[in-house]
């Protein structure tokens, strides 16, 4: 039949040379390789370098066969083969023979016993003309003897050999047996010849290809499947179905409490704090919270700034833990500003009577927000508890000896005495929680699990994130893995949910501008998430409060900005916004005892000047604005200035930029200077909370607040109906949450961005996503408005002179000049 071809080792001698004698240079590849097994798909190896000449190891029979390229044809094929001239390949080769013989038939044997003859002379290195063990001379008529070789030649070969020859007896026939398979497979040689011809690299596989193989009974071999990479990137379609397919509710949706799971009697108290009924989000978010026979998960929200996410977590997690007997921390509520923490104590401690009934108990709630030593706030979260335990007594008094010690220096640290009071006899020191449920910022709440005594996380069965795209994005001091960690130890019991078979680490979290990036809301560990999604109409990815209405006031002139803001101020724009006033908030938060309605008309009245006061501590510009206030401060308590009959927000970039601005704004309008407040972060918590309070009364004189973006998520003015961004807000994410202080809680409000030249082209496309290439992930019901305050004309030149005028007071302010100083 045919020959195969057994590729030369590369470089590789197959027998030690030392071994192996010099011999036989038979020919560089002077035999005929009139075949060789197609491999597709193997990538061309590097070609063979041709130069040093390989120790023949290859003997070949077919010394007719027409002359062929040989060196060129070895490296063909070893491009073809990679690896194939490795001893090792040969030996596969040889270890298939009799596999071969089965399979293709008695047509194969003679090719069998070919491939035998050269196998074994390959496998020594040797030619075959030693004679046989039987005598028989193998007819290798290129070969040159080897002396002694047989000798050197491994058992094994011999053997073999002996049986290969004695198996095929007179092998004489097999040169007969060659000219039939030159015959009949004239074809084959000659293309493969014609091949060889051909240049190596590319086109030699091309060609190679190109041939039928089967013909041969060669079939290609089977080649793994190639890898195909996944370059795709994440979109709304791979996220995973939790994300992808949300829970929607529509914006207008309300239902009574007592059809999601409330009982009537804490419906009552609910509807007498203000809560009449459930907001669309809370329809969706309660029935996923409250206790439930089935299995529950966690919950992430995205809803619109005012829609009520707060009491959608506040009243299952009161609910719940009002139900188990002793104080101990059941409930985190992490947030990213101190004033939200107050703002949702307040909520906490309007629902907590709720579920003072029927057994429950009155939940207790504590903020740990660092605006008061760190001592103090120790003790009003966790205090100590003697208990009958003479054998712990033994060993507290020892360990308490040993900690002191090493503790001594903490304790200072900390303020917070280990163990202020000696145990009485026989008894034991305890730290037990004071509160059911913290507030905190996720700064100070680290604190407390790093540096707090018998501050633990063990009894936490609520976990809520709220402003979580804020939280999550900015990891402050890691919070979250000091968090996930001691959530995650369990104690047999402890997670258990009295009324319902849930155990474990309820999360609930949410956000206006909600998130869907994974890898943030992967540290969360979240269990059988569901999103819950409420939409508008025009549905975006951060949808405004459906009774928002926005514009856009151009500013001609940047450098006289501050006169544009005067101008809206007192323009017929900012106006009453029409609407129902609505049950207020307040008399809540007297009911719950954080203030009295009384007092606060007191401290209303103290506020506008003390406030002001306040902020003179924090800043000199301020106070200067606060003195003018004070002194310009109506004597009548719950008066209000005539001329500015409404209520605003005006946001500035920066702190610095809020009290300048707030400055500004009282020496060009002094007549409304006594309404002007102003918030930033540089303000005491103390003060921006009564700030706040003084804005949020309708009673309070305080009719304007300057703030930098501290109150731009989640602080809620259920009076307010202006909001307006003097700079241009940083992102569309800010734009949404600022806005979002008006228009709370199914009312209307107003929200106006003054817009310079050159942002007009951003705040268009990508704010109100208006104008050619417009893009913008804001989902809103109408549409920007365009508004002037300024005719054609621009200012006239006494407002420029007046301008200018309080300008130069304020620079010398800022010196140390007049005013202050
Ligand atoms: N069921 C209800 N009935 C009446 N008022 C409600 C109800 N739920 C919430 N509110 C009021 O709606 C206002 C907005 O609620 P909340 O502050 O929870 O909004 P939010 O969705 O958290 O907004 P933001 O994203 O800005 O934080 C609050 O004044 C709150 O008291």
């Amino acid at each position: 039949m045919y020959n195969r071809y057994i590729p030369p080792t590369k470089g590789r001698p197959t027998v030690d040379q030392s071994q192996t004698q010099p011999a036989a240079p038979v020919a560089n590849f002077s035999a005929a390789q009139p075949y060789s097994r197609y491999i597709p798909g193997q990538a061309p190896a590097e070609p063979a370098p041709s130069a040093p000449p390989q120790p023949q190891r290859i003997v070949f029979n077919d010394a007719d066969l027409p002359p062929i390229d040989h060196s060129k044809r070895a490296r063909t094929l070893d491009e073809e083969l990679p690896g194939c001239g490795e001893n090792k390949k040969s030996k596969k080769t040889k270890s298939k023979r009799g596999k071969d013989v089965t399979e293709h038939g008695a047509g194969e044997e003679s090719k069998s016993r070919q491939r035998e003859k050269t196998v074994t002379a390959e496998e020594n290195t040797v030619p075959e003309t030693q004679p046989a063990a039987n005598g028989d001379v193998l007819p290798d008529a290129d070969a040159e003897p080897v002396p002694n070789s047989a000798e050197k030649r491994p058992k094994r070969d011999k053997k073999k050999k002996k049986k290969t020859i004695d198996r095929d007896g007179d092998t004489s026939m097999f040169d007969a047996e060659d000219d039939s398979i030159r015959q009949r497979h004239k074809g084959v040689f000659e293309k493969v010849q014609k091949a060889l011809q051909v240049k190596e690299g590319v086109e030699d596989s091309d060609e190679e290809e190109s041939e039928p193989a089967e013909e041969h009974g060669l079939e290609p071999l089977p080649q793994p499947e190639p890898v195909i990479f996944d370059e795709s990137k994440l979109t709304y379609e791979t996220l995973p179905p939790w994300l992808a397919s949300p829970v929607r509710v529509g914006p207008g949706i309300t239902r009574p409490f007592t059809k999601l799971g409330i009982s009537a009697e804490s419906s009552k108290v609910l509807e007498s704090k203000g809560f009449g009924g459930a907001f669309a989000v809370q329809t969706a978010v309660l029935p996923l919270l409250l206790p439930s026979p089935d299995r529950q998960g966690d919950v992430v929200v995205a809803a619109p700034t005012g829609s009520g996410k707060t009491l959608s977590y506040v009243l299952p997690m009161v609910h719940d833990v009002s139900q188990s007997r002793i104080t101990r921390l059941r409930g985190l509520i992490v947030l990213p500003t101190r004033d939200l923490v107050q703002q949702v104590q307040l909520a906490c401690e309007a629902c907590a009577p709720a579920f003072a009934l029927n057994g429950g108990k009155r939940v207790k709630v504590g903020t740990a927000i660092g605006n008061r030593v760190f001592r103090d706030e120790q003790s009003t979260i966790m205090g100590i508890e003697q208990r009958y335990d003479p054998a712990g007594y033994e060993k507290s008094i020892q360990k308490r000896d040993r900690l002191t010690m090493v503790e001594d220096s903490d304790e200072e640290d900390d303020g917070f005495e280990l163990n202020p009071t000696e145990p009485l006899p026989h008894h034991v020191i305890t730290h037990v929680s004071k509160v059911d449920i913290l507030i905190c910022t996720p700064g100070r709440l680290v604190e407390h699990i790093t540096k707090t005594p018998g501050f633990s996380l063990d009894y936490v069965r609520w976990l809520v994130v709220d402003e979580a795209d804020k939280l999550l994005a900015q990891d402050f001091q890691k919070w979250l893995d000091t968090v996930m960690g001691p959530l995650s130890n369990t104690r047999p019991g402890a997670r258990d949910f009295p009324t319902s078979n849930k155990s474990g680490v309820r999360k609930v979290i949410l956000s206006a501008t909600m998130t869907r990036d994974l890898s943030l809301l992967n540290g969360l560990k979240l269990f059988r998430p569901k999103l819950v999604v409420v939409e508008g109409t025009k549905a975006g990815e951060q949808n405004l409060p459906p009774l928002l209405k926005e514009y856009g006031v151009k500013v001609r002139d940047p450098s006289l900005k501050p006169l544009y803001l005067v101008e809206l101020l007192r323009s017929k724009h900012i106006a009453p916004v029409s609407q129902e006033a609505p049950e207020s908030m307040e008399s809540d938060t007297d009911e719950s005892g954080s203030s009295s309605s009384e007092s606060e008309s007191e401290t209303d009245s103290d506020l506008s000047a003390s406030d002001s006061d306040s902020e003179s501590s924090s800043s000199s510009e301020d106070e200067s604005n606060a003195k003018r206030t004070a002194a310009s401060a109506p004597t009548k308590i719950n008066s209000r200035p005539p001329k500015f009959p409404t209520t605003a927000l005006i946001f500035t970039k920066s702190n610095e930029s809020a009290l300048r601005l707030s400055r500004l704004l009282a020496l060009l309008a002094p007549d409304l200077a006594p309404l002007i407040g102003t918030l930033t972060s540089s303000t005491k918590t103390s003060r921006r909370a009564r700030t706040l309070r003084a804005f949020a009364s309708p009673s309070s004189q305080l009719r304007i607040l300057v703030a930098s973006d501290l109150v731009s998520r989640g602080i809620d003015l259920l009076n307010l109906e202006h909001v307006i961004n003097y700079d241009l807000p940083v992102t569309e994410t800010s734009y949404v949450h600022r806005v979002g202080r008006t228009a709370r809680a199914g009312r209307k409000g107003c929200a106006w961005t003054l817009v310079e030249h050159a942002e007009a082209r951003r705040f268009w496309r990508e704010f109100a996503g208006e104008g050619n290439g417009a893009v913008t992930s804001i989902g809103r019901e109408g549409t920007v408005e365009r508004v002037n305050v300024v005719g054609e004309g621009g200012f006239g030149e006494e407002k420029v002179e007046e301008y200018e005028r309080a300008l130069e007071v304020l620079r010398r302010e800022a010196v140390g000049g007049e005013g202050r100083r």
